[in-house]
């Protein structure tokens, strides 16, 4: 991201001049107040929205010269979304769902996605429906399917944020593991100090703007 900025019709400057770069096998935590605009440098950096000034650059690709297509068809080759809304497909069970995005990308691979399912503790559960899953257990289905497609880049909002202690810190781990494995980059907001002190860098977003985190 280079000098982005954003606003929304009628609302203040959410981010004002933003310059950040993420690279193959990095990981960074993004803290900020609630409200400070953390979702909405995800929603660019993941080509969902275009900024009013400023360039994001994703695999090389100015994502707002391309069209709400081309955003679409990088992103699905590219981005891996852990968002706080799991969107699982309620017709299929955990392992479809595991299974889904890799296919729809054209890497499936199923000895891979039985391995995260595994490393998750989501075996028993495959064939359960999203309705018949605890939320805990949704959220680690959603990270399961994402990192099965081996996206470049991991965007991650509060990706533990439904799991106790123990499983938190087990999939946090899991999460870093294969993200270095596939030299992803992986990029996540937490309010959790635990998360952000797991990452390679952390940063704070402020008044719009990228600072390092508070002490
Ligand atoms: N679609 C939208 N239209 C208008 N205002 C919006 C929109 N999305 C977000 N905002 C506003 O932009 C600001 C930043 O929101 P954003 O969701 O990016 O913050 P955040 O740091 O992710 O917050 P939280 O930690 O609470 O999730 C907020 O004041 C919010 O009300």
């Amino acid at each position: 991201m280079r000098d982005v900025r954003k606003s929304y019709p009628g609302g203040a400057e959410i981010l004002a001049g933003v310059s950040l770069d993420l690279a193959d096998g990095e990981s960074l935590a993004l803290t900020g107040e609630s409200g400070s605009g953390k979702s909405t440098l995800m929603h660019l950096a993941a080509g969902l929205d275009v900024p009013d000034a400023g360039t994001v650059t994703l695999a090389g690709e100015n994502t707002a010269t391309l069209g709400e297509a081309g955003r679409a068809a990088l992103r699905r080759g590219t981005v891996g979304l852990v968002f706080q809304q799991f969107n699982l497909i309620p017709s299929l069970d955990a392992g479809a769902n595991i299974a889904f995005h890799a296919r729809l990308v054209g890497r499936p691979d199923p000895d891979f996605a039985a391995r995260l399912a595994e490393r998750l503790g989501l075996t028993p559960h495959l064939s359960k429906y999203p309705e018949e899953l605890s939320g805990g257990q949704q959220q680690r289905v959603a990270i399961a399917r994402t990192l099965a497609a081996r996206p470049a880049l991991i965007l991650a909002d509060e990706p533990t944020g439904n799991l106790d202690e123990a499983s938190a810190g087990e999939v946090l781990a899991l999460l870093l593991e294969l993200a270095a494995e596939s030299g992803a980059a992986l990029l996540t907001v937490t309010h959790s100090p635990r998360v952000a002190s797991a990452m390679s860098r952390r940063l704070h977003l402020t008044g719009g703007r990228i600072t390092p985190p508070p002490p």
